[in-house]
């Protein structure tokens, strides 16, 4: 606890006003919610523990904002209420307990909730009488919003006339209105090409749109609605539940979020949750968190609310993408090409509910660009699966001594000097396969699943028979012993012999997998296979002159170089013949004749469970049909292949009309074709 909390309170809530005022006044917010929600929870604790120093007019005891001038007022008949947040499980546990408590429940019933994606945009009410929408108004301080009819009425979902309801006498449907992300990168992207004020996020974006003065500018922001509440009715029997009343609304024709659900007891929301975070970064729209909801309108009232938010919802926020932390030093890394990256050594933090401790600087241009020091604060983000990154450094906060980052010119690994090529941001390491760390690198490629994939050659492996320098390239694989495997440490004789038996069975492979697994520069899963498909044979493709090779499909300028020089150089070609002298084969594949392969121009996609063949059999027999196969259902897909199991794919095939068929009806058509 502060020393002063008095003092500290004051201080809390001068801050927190300031801020507010930027977000809902200005739309211009100069911190991250999640610290603004920091610093909301250490009001709030502060208060909570010093309720002599709480005071009535304290921002956790208000809604939002003053409404802007040059609107006129609309009052709340019934206040527009905030939401309570829950950052963790437990708080969400707390609160299904304090609901269950209040409710009278016994410690075994369940409550039902709906779940609502936490839309970012801004809360509206909207009056609907005799079915014809008369007004329009943000949510402003709960008491008092802004009348935004004439703009409300641009936003294109928002129905001007509701279905069926000339007899009721009023409804105020509320909701919130929200900018896409799509329509918003590309409102960002034009006012970037005009020199104009760019939004920094959608939820400003939207915030902004709607409070201009002229509705003929709204009407050009790409705004969409979704509803969620209830105000003021009249003349009307509203449904019981929540969920009841989203579907009448539907009926209205007034748009719901079709990711809302319905769902018994808390743990079911916290599945909920689990499942929109991984989805999330693939939705339309930003989404800050889950709101849930106490399912029956009885219970709601039963549960009423406090100043600020009901007790019958809780919005469980996501946990921040972005932290701040000290840069403790710079690490060198040396990939599987050669290329160096700069790794960052952070203090640990938790950012998006993950212990970060190492976040990349991508290359020197960064570095520069970043203007970081050893020592400085710095913002790590982390979003989604993607590789944690400082995003930017704070000098304003230095303090005591700071290094700079300094890009070595030879490799920390092997000496030998590091080199960049023209027009490239990368530095490489020139040692090629002499310098140990490409070596490792090459080789844990090369075993990988999409390569040769020898199950259970692990990293740990591969850096162990590399430092006794055991494997010098990955042709000496295929010349281990069970009896040097089975000496090795932590290795017992029946580990040594599974690797043995899956060294053995990945002699057969095809002829794609082994181009992929050479690790030539830029030769992926794809450009593999469109080589393989063409040459047929490797002697066709170590003859071929980059002229032949920009004839292949995919294979541009820079991949037939890279391919080219891999194939000069008299290491690879050893590395090559050793293999397959080793006994590496692959099915002979005649080039495929364009005009004849029967699958041209068709796109497939498998799923579920194959009896006769692996999915990736099957994907293979229909690339050398001539069909492109796609990871995922789209309406350019022609045929799904089905197996037992199938489950989104299925359903979103069904959903847009694509052809489906199962494993029995694929083979009677390819006895047809083959
Ligand atoms: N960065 C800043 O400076 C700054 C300043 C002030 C506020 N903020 C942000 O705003 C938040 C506080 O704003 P708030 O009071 O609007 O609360 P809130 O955003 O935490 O929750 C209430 C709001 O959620 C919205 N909402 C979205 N989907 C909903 C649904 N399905 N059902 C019900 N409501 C739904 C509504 O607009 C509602 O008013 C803070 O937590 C912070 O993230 C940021
Ligand atoms: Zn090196």
């Amino acid at each position: 606890m502060p020393a002063d909390p008095a003092k500290r309170i004051a201080e809390l809530i001068a801050l927190i006003e300031r801020y507010s005022q930027e977000y809902y006044e200005h739309d211009a917010p100069s911190i991250s919610d999640a610290e603004y929600d920091q610093l909301f929870r250490e009001l709030q604790t502060l208060e909570v523990q010093n309720p002599q120093y709480a005071r009535r007019d304290s921002p956790t005891q208000r809604v939002g904002g003053k409404p802007v001038e040059g609107f006129a007022p609309v009052m709340h008949v019934i206040p527009m209420l905030s939401l309570d947040n829950a950052f963790s499980n437990d708080e969400l546990l707390d609160f299904d307990r304090r609901a269950r408590e209040r409710l009278g429940l016994l410690e075994t019933a369940t409550i039902d909730y709906v779940c609502e994606p936490k839309l970012d945009g801004i809360a509206v009410a909207i009056r609907y009488e005799r079915g014809m929408l008369v007004q329009a108004a943000t949510r402003g301080d709960g008491q008092t919003g802004e009348d935004i009819t004439h703009n409300v009425k641009t936003v294109k979902n928002i129905p001007l006339q509701l279905h069926g309801a000339e007899s009721i006498d009023a409804l105020e449907v509320r909701g919130e209105i929200f900018m896409p992300k799509r329509g918003f990168t590309r409102l960002n992207q034009r006012a970037e090409a005009q020199g104009e004020k760019t939004f920094a996020n959608p939820r400003n974006a939207a915030a902004g749109s709607l409070r201009q003065l002229d509705p003929a500018i709204t009407a050009k922001r790409p705004l969409a609605f979704y509803c969620y509440g209830v105000g003021v009715t009249q003349g009307v029997d509203i449904p019981d539940s929540q969920y009841g009343l989203l579907r009448w609304y539907e009926s209205l024709g007034l748009p719901v979020n079709d990711e809302v659900q319905a769902v018994s007891g808390i743990q079911a929301c916290i599945d909920y949750y689990e499942q929109l975070s991984r989805r999330r970064s693939g939705l339309d729209y930003d989404i800050d968190g889950i709101v849930y909801k106490v399912n029956s309108l009885a219970e709601q009232a039963d549960l009423g609310f406090v100043s600020r938010a009901p007790r019958w919802a809780i919005a469980r926020k996501f946990p921040a993408e972005e932290a701040l932390t000290h840069l403790l030093d710079v690490e060198f890394q040396v990939g599987r090409t050669g290329a160096i990256t700069p790794v960052a050594r952070l203090e640990p933090v938790s950012v998006g509910g993950v212990v970060v401790s190492n976040a990349t600087l991508h290359n020197a241009d960064e570095i520069d660009r970043l203007q970081v020091k050893i020592g400085d604060l710095v913002v790590v983000r982390r979003a989604g699966d993607v590789i944690p990154q400082v995003a930017r450094a704070l000098p304003e906060e230095r303090r005591g001594e700071l290094r700079k980052i300094v890009f070595p010119s030879h490799c920390p690994v092997c000496g030998s000097a590091i080199v960049r090529e023209e027009g490239e941001a990368v530095q490489r390491c020139s040692g090629a396969l002499t310098c140990s760390a490409q070596r490792k690198g090459a080789i844990i490629h090369f075993v990988s699943r999409k390569a040769m994939d020898i199950e259970g050659f692990g990293e740990k492996l591969v850096e162990q028979l590399v430092d006794i320098e055991r494997l010098k390239d990955p042709s000496d694989i295929y010349g281990l012993t069970f009896n040097e495997l089975a000496a090795l440490p932590r290795m017992g004789a029946k580990s040594a012999q599974n690797l043995i038996d899956a060294i053995d069975r990945s002699k057969r492979t095809t002829f794609a997998r082994f181009l992929y697994a050479l690790g030539i520069r830029e030769v992926g899963v794809t450009t593999a296979e469109r080589l393989a498909d063409y040459f047929g044979d490797i002697e066709s493709l170590i003859a071929a002159s980059v002229d032949d090779l920009l004839a292949v499909p995919d294979v541009g300028p820079i991949v037939a170089n890279h391919i080219r020089s891999f194939l000069n150089s008299s290491t690879h070609l050893e590395v090559i013949s050793t293999l397959v002298q080793a006994g590496l084969s692959w099915p002979e594949v005649a080039p495929i004749d364009v005009d004849n392969a029967p699958l041209v121009g068709q796109t497939w996609v498998v799923t579920g469970k194959l009896e006769t063949f692996s999915r990736e059999e099957a994907t293979e027999l229909l690339k050398s049909l001539g069909a492109s196969v796609a990871g995922s259902v789209s309406n350019k897909t022609t045929v799904l292949l089905a197996g037992p199991g199938a489950g989104s794919k299925l359903a979103k095939a069904q959903a847009l009309g694509v052809e489906v068929i199962n494993e029995d009806e694929f083979l009677a058509r390819k006895s047809a074709w083959i």
